[in-house]
């Protein structure tokens, strides 16, 4: 992904919230970012009708988190505060232009006619979730959790598979490059201070909340890799 770092300042990573969340919910993090389907691009042993499955259906999905971004840039714009959050989103949502982009050249590449794909049980939950999310009663805190889970699911599942000793098909490659690159991960680095920034200032409730949100992003992705790796 490019365009996403807005400076050439290295961001410091802050431990908060988030990193106790993942601690506590570490099984499930696990199971989201280590899946059998993303293990499997890694050690080269993927089943194509799965990857093409996962593409088609990923294909739908981005389409509906545009708008879910551009929602968490309004927000950005009235809710923030600080005039950086807004840079940053929008750096996101205009790289969604080239995601889209990318997935129609390889949709042609791999056969896969995005005009006939239906979308899956778990794509359907999952976009009526963030449609959910989009409500103007969901805090901006909460909102900025769930954006960070959403994108860091996808940065460290594919950084894995450029991890050394990995075995990634030549092909499948520049899909992982696409989320698993360095400007990608100091992105989701950027959004996380952000989230973490709004966290710090939160009420319990809405730490609950935000926390129950992380979680079920994890839950959707989960759910998106088992729907991607049974195929057809
Ligand atoms: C299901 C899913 N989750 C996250 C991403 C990263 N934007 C994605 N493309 N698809």
């Amino acid at each position: 992904m490019k365009n996403l770092e807005t400076s050439s300042m290295e961001e410091p990573e802050k431990t908060g919230m988030i990193d106790t969340w993942l601690d506590k919910h570490s099984s499930i993090y696990t199971a989201a970012t280590r899946h059998a389907f993303v293990v499997s691009i890694r050690d080269g042993s993927v089943d194509l009708s799965s990857f093409r499955t996962w593409l088609g259906q990923d294909y739908l999905f981005v389409r509906g988190f545009v708008p879910f971004v551009a929602n968490v840039l309004i927000r950005a714009g009235k809710e923030s505060g600080e005039s950086s959050d807004m840079e940053v989103i929008l750096g996101g949502l205009a790289s969604l232009y080239d995601e889209i982009e990318w997935f129609k050249r390889e949709g042609s590449k791999w056969n896969v006619d995005f005009s006939t794909i239906v979308p899956q049980k778990a794509n359907q939950e999952y976009r009526r979730f963030l449609e959910a999310l989009m409500s103007s009663e969901v805090k901006y805190a909460v909102i900025m959790t769930a954006f960070w889970a959403i994108e860091a699911v996808y940065q460290e599942s594919f950084a894995h598979c450029l991890e050394d000793g990995n075995k990634t098909p030549a092909e499948l490659t520049g899909a992982c490059h696409r989320w698993g690159n360095d400007g990608f991960k100091k992105y989701c680095l950027s959004v996380k201070n952000i989230a973490e920034r709004c966290l710090e200032n939160a009420s319990s409730e809405v730490l609950a909340e935000a926390e129950n949100v992380l979680v079920r992003v994890l839950e959707h992705e989960l759910a998106f890799w088992e729907m991607s790796r049974g195929g057809n």
